[in-house]
């Protein structure tokens, strides 16, 4: 950064718009001397309409977003945690500088008349191409038909309206950031709709030897989440899952400072399911996610990650 500039590089989506406006909002609050200008950029996950997995993982959505904050093109990225690969390293010379405050974790279920997913006719088709909402999905619904859908949340919600399936499974926190609540018809308890590693955490990244923003966006991390996504994130890079990997689990850093980690791992179908919880009680958060990814191993993890293509 200039002494006074940031320059927010961010996906043009209106998800990622808001993302940016909401780190504008709180960075103006905390440092008002600091100004920030956008830096839009399209990712390849953006662009590409087919299957994820034929880009190479979930770095389709932030390579290029990288690649500018290297380039020295702008200072500071804005990334949705989900969406952050954690089965090989952040980008050399890149860092975290903070966590921002964490929005809601859960799934929701969008419904043109409302219905939620006890009421729907069997075979209603629902808008997905999430391996761990569909394996979920055919466990808690069997009568359910999973349909293919990609592209930002707000076309999902145009295709939905064109009649390309019956009803949507999105973030909570997504449709709040594009103010789209409400199209919500029903939100998924975390018990029968485990959600992602990562989910409704935005990080702060920057170039590791930028002190400078470093030290200006520090201040808008939260610590609890700093720990729930340090057990978080190693569980995934424990568990080296891929981008369709049917892998979902949260922390919880209770009030009294106690730190918890479920974790799940099903095959697509539903059939199996492999399910641990822990507590850190001395452990560091990191050591908490290396100890569930292990539970998970011992129950036979890696069989069914690596049965899944990516
Ligand atoms: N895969 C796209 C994506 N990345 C992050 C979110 C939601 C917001 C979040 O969890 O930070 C979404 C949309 C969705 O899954 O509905």
């Amino acid at each position: 950064m200039s002494a006074d500039l940031i320059r927010i590089v961010s996906r043009s989506s209106p998800m990622a718009l808001a993302q940016v406006e909401r780190v504008r909002a709180e960075l103006a609050a905390l440092r008002p001397g600091i100004r920030t200008e956008v830096v839009p950029v399209t990712t390849s996950g953006d662009r590409w309409m087919g299957d994820l997995s034929k880009l190479g993982g979930k770095g389709a959505f932030t390579k290029e977003v990288d690649a500018a904050l290297l380039a020295g093109e702008a200072d500071l990225a804005v990334h949705c945690i989900k969406d952050v690969p954690a089965d090989r390293p952040l980008p050399a010379g890149t860092v975290f500088a903070a966590y921002l405050k964490r929005d809601d974790i859960r799934d929701a279920v969008i419904h043109p008349e409302g219905l939620t997913l006890d009421e729907m006719p069997a075979g209603s088709r629902i808008g997905t191409s999430s391996v761990r909402r569909i394996a979920q999905l055919a466990i808690t619904h069997p009568e359910l038909e999973c349909v293919p859908m990609r592209g930002n949340a707000n076309r999902r919600l145009e295709k939905l309206d064109a009649g390309e399936c019956e009803a949507l499974m999105l973030a909570v926190s997504g449709l709040e950031r594009i103010g789209r609540t409400d199209r919500i018809s029903e939100i998924l308890p975390v018990d029968t709709m485990c959600p992602p590693i990562g989910a409704g955490v935005l990080g702060l990244q920057c170039r590791e030897d930028d002190t400078e923003t470093i030290d200006a966006v520090a201040g808008l991390g939260d610590a609890d989440v700093w720990k729930e996504i340090s057990a978080e994130r190693m569980l995934l890079h424990v568990l080296q899952g891929h981008c369709n990997s049917p892998i979902a689990g949260y922390a919880r850093a209770e009030r009294d400072g106690r730190l918890s980690l479920r974790a799940r791992v099903f095959s697509p179908d539903g059939k199996t399911v492999l399910d641990a919880h822990e507590w850190a009680g001395p452990l560091d958060p990191a050591t908490l996610g290396t100890s569930v990814a292990v539970a998970l191993l011992r129950q036979g993890a890696r069989e069914v990650i690596d049965t899944i293509p990516h």
